[in-house]
């Protein structure tokens, strides 16, 4: 059977045809995120930090140390000459480590574009600042918040490289720069819808991570699905409740950022934060889990610093101080469940996130709060 030329494709690719990006990064997420951009039709180049890395992408087409068997397009290009990268990229995506991420800004400032974007593909917060990647962006570079943007999305890495349909979110303060970045990030199996709620976006991506490490580490204990079930529905209150006080907006929490990615990580073998919880749930330490672990599991480096936010914001987050207490090994991985999460004097509402307006969904809180004292 053959397949209509699709009209959209093609009018994509056409207005990405000459349009320079960057990729910073060439772990999974970054050589996969490229591969999107090239099928988009952009003209890409990734920056690797190591020779070696750089040079299997350019010549063979692969990486075979984050996405083995996977044929990367013959148009893409790599190198880790940092100018080089960067030379002519009007959007520049980030895709390395939270930790990483102001070093590396650092080192590509004296390179960047005058009116390039940045838009970090990163789903952690700082350790040291408890700052999220567009506040580390903005901090370290001083850019006009409409140059600063981000991805997010259920997005596992391995799946997109094989070509597996799923969509994101682009957001940035500036709605026809989401729009820019959602033309140029739209490949025939990955559709990028565009919101201005950048913190919203951004925290469903952190957040869901914790989650993930919950459920991975139920997962190890041997607990089924209701448990799971429970933990991801209640884990979705958490993260709203968090975001909202924050200044990110619902409706982004029940989008592919929040509960689309929560979904995905929650539910993937794949996923590393997941597979890190699950070690731990068996029982191995967090740091043979660490030596276990090939690639960055940011969840494990974002539970403090969230929970120091929901401190400061009045915020409690029963599950994510669970995963703390069984990361810090004061609590046993079999004890983590949503039913011992509160000790509740007085039944409590439920407070499910569905049909809510943030007004009323504060309401509550505080009345439940209220209820507690
Ligand atoms: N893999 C996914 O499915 C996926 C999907 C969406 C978002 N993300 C996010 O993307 C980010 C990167 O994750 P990944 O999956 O590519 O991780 P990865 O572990 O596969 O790769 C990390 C990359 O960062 C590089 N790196 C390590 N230290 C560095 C340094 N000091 N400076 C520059 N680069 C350095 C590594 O060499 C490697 O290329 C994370 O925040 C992750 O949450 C990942
Ligand atoms: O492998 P993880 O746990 O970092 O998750 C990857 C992506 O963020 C899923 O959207």
């Amino acid at each position: 059977m053959t397949t209509k030329p699709n009209p959209v494709v093609a009018e994509r690719a056409a207005r990405n045809r000459g349009r320079k990006v960057a990729v910073i990064g060439s772990g999974s997420w970054g050589t996969t995120f490229a591969k999107v951009l090239s099928d988009a039709g952009c003209e890409v180049t990734m920056w690797a930090r190591r020779p070696e890395i750089a040079n299997e992408i350019q010549v063979a087409k692969r990486n075979s140390q984050y996405l083995p068997g996977i044929n990367l397009p013959k148009s893409l290009n790599a190198t880790s000459d940092m100018a080089e990268a960067l030379a002519g990229a009007s959007l520049v995506f980030l895709a390395v480590p939270s930790q990483t991420l102001r070093q590396n800004l650092l080192d590509l400032e004296p390179h960047l574009g005058e009116r390039s974007v940045l838009v970090s593909l990163v789903k952690g917060v700082e350790k040291t600042t408890t700052m999220r990647m567009s506040q580390v962006i903005s901090d370290t570079l001083d850019l006009d918040p409409d140059r600063i943007a981000v991805v997010s999305g259920p997005n596992i890495a391995l799946e997109i490289a094989k070509e597996q349909p799923t969509g994101a979110v682009a957001s940035c303060s500036s709605l026809a720069v989401a729009q820019e970045i959602a033309t140029a990030a739209s490949a025939p199996y990955f559709r990028t819808y565009v919101n201005t709620d950048v913190v919203g976006t951004e925290l469903g991506g952190v957040l869901k991570n914790l989650i993930a490490l919950a459920i991975g580490i139920v997962d190890g204990v041997g607990y089924g699905e209701n448990t799971k079930a429970a933990i991801i529905t209640r884990g979705l209150a958490e993260m709203t409740e968090f975001a909202i006080a924050s200044g990110g907006e619902t409706a982004t929490m029940s989008g592919l950022a929040g509960l689309g990615d929560l979904i995905a990580t929650c539910q993937s073998p794949l996923s590393r934060n997941n597979t890190a919880g699950r070690l731990i749930g068996q029982g191995y330490s967090q740091e043979e889990t660490r030596e276990q672990m090939q690639q960055v599991a940011e969840g494990i480096t974002s539970v403090a610093p969230v929970l120091e936010l929901a401190r400061e914001r009045g915020i409690v987050m029963p599950i994510v101080e669970q995963v703390q207490m069984v990361l810090e090994g004061t609590m046993a991985p079999k004890n983590l469940g949503p039913h011992l999460a509160t000790e509740d004097s007085v039944p409590q509402p439920e407070l499910s996130i569905a049909g809510q307006a943030p007004s009323r969904w504060r309401r509550l809180v505080n009345r439940m709060k209220g209820s507690q004292q």
